[in-house]
């Protein structure tokens, strides 16, 4: 196994009577960025915190590069994460909360103004922390997370209180991030934060994995081969089609929905039997769509489905 790979595999952990991990199993490997997304309560935290030694499993082990994160000698070397942006002295300046941590890993103040700058937070780094804003303190904890050049790095819903600048940045250094040959694990319980910058997701529900596959493998499952056509003869279109053997449904007054052919025959089925239409497209599905597919019955709370359906 490579160095610069997490591997989380079989933990289980209940918490009295709540099963939190049911024997959650994946790997991250380096060069990707990996999104690990679930409902509120899906095990997405305690996975984390079990990769970083904050919590021990009932069962099973979550290795970094080889190792339990307790045997790693000089742990911000291996793995960077931002976990809880709060948790920060509010009476230190940004500058001096990352000294601070640099002094405790034995490493020289070198690392932390590069830090301060990738994340630019240059201007405000001898402000205190306390002041700083969630999107702010999720910036320090980035640069926390970047101190000792990890090749591991892990984000517990690092786009928390971002404004819409600081996501697509943060989308950016993901993105070179990974590009270095970093393993990258972003947790999020938002799919659509997801789309365009992860490889591959890791989708959970109850402690456990429900897809664990690569973005674009998941998308075009979830597509179909479903094709939308627009058309001022919807019936004729239908008869057309079927006459083809092609699986057709006239969806509204202008709206025809074909299944399991590509565009191109439509397209040649249609012209053949001199049907008229002004439009023909191939549905995608979104990487939310995805997610809501293979995530609606595994809400643990009633409400986190009605919080779903609100936002369609
Ligand atoms: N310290 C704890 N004590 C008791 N129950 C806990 C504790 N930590 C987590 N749990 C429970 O374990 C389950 C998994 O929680 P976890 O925080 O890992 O989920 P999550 O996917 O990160 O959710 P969220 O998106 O809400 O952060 C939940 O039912 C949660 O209530």
């Amino acid at each position: 196994m490579s160095d610069a790979t997490i591997e989380v595999s079989g933990l289980r952990k209940r918490f009295g009577p709540t099963v939190a991990l049911d024997g959650m199993t994946f790997t991250v490997t380096p060069g990707t960025v990996t999104g690990f997304v679930g409902p509120n309560g899906a095990g997405k935290s305690t996975t984390i915190r079990v990769i970083l030694g904050l919590d021990a499993p009932d069962e099973g082990h979550a290795l970094i590069g080889g190792r339990p994160y307790a045997q790693l000698p000089h742990p911000l070397h291996h793995v960077g994460a931002l976990v809880d942006a709060a948790a920060l002295q509010p009476s230190r300046t940004g500058r001096n909360h990352l000294l601070w941590l640099a002094h405790s890993q034995g490493m020289s103040a070198g690392p932390v103004d590069a830090a301060i700058e990738l994340v630019g937070l240059g201007s405000a780094a001898r402000r205190k922390a306390g002041g700083y804003s969630l999107g702010m303190r999720q910036r320090l904890g980035i640069a926390a997370a970047m101190l000792g050049a990890p090749r591991m790095i892990i984000m517990d819903e690092p786009f928390n209180g971002m404004d819409p600048e600081g996501i697509i940045w943060m989308r950016g250094l993901l993105r070179s991030l990974a590009a270095e040959g970093r393993a990258i694990l972003v947790s999020s319980h938002l799919m659509g934060e997801l789309q365009g910058i992860a490889d591959h997701v890791v989708v959970v529900g109850r402690g456990r994995v429900l897809a664990d596959a690569r973005v674009e493998d998941l998308v075009a499952r979830a597509s179909g081969d479903q094709v939308r056509l627009r058309t001022s003869a919807p019936a004729d279109a239908a008869a057309a089609l079927h006459r083809s053997a092609t699986a057709a449904t006239v969806t509204d007054a202008h709206t025809v929905t074909v299944s399991g052919v590509p565009a191109q025959r439509v397209v040649e089925i249609l012209s053949q039997a001199g049907v008229p239409f002004s439009e023909v497209t191939t549905h995608r599905a979104t990487l939310e769509d995805v997610y809501l597919q293979l995530t609606s019955s595994e809400t643990e709370y009633q409400a986190g489905t009605l919080h779903r359906e609100a936002r369609r």
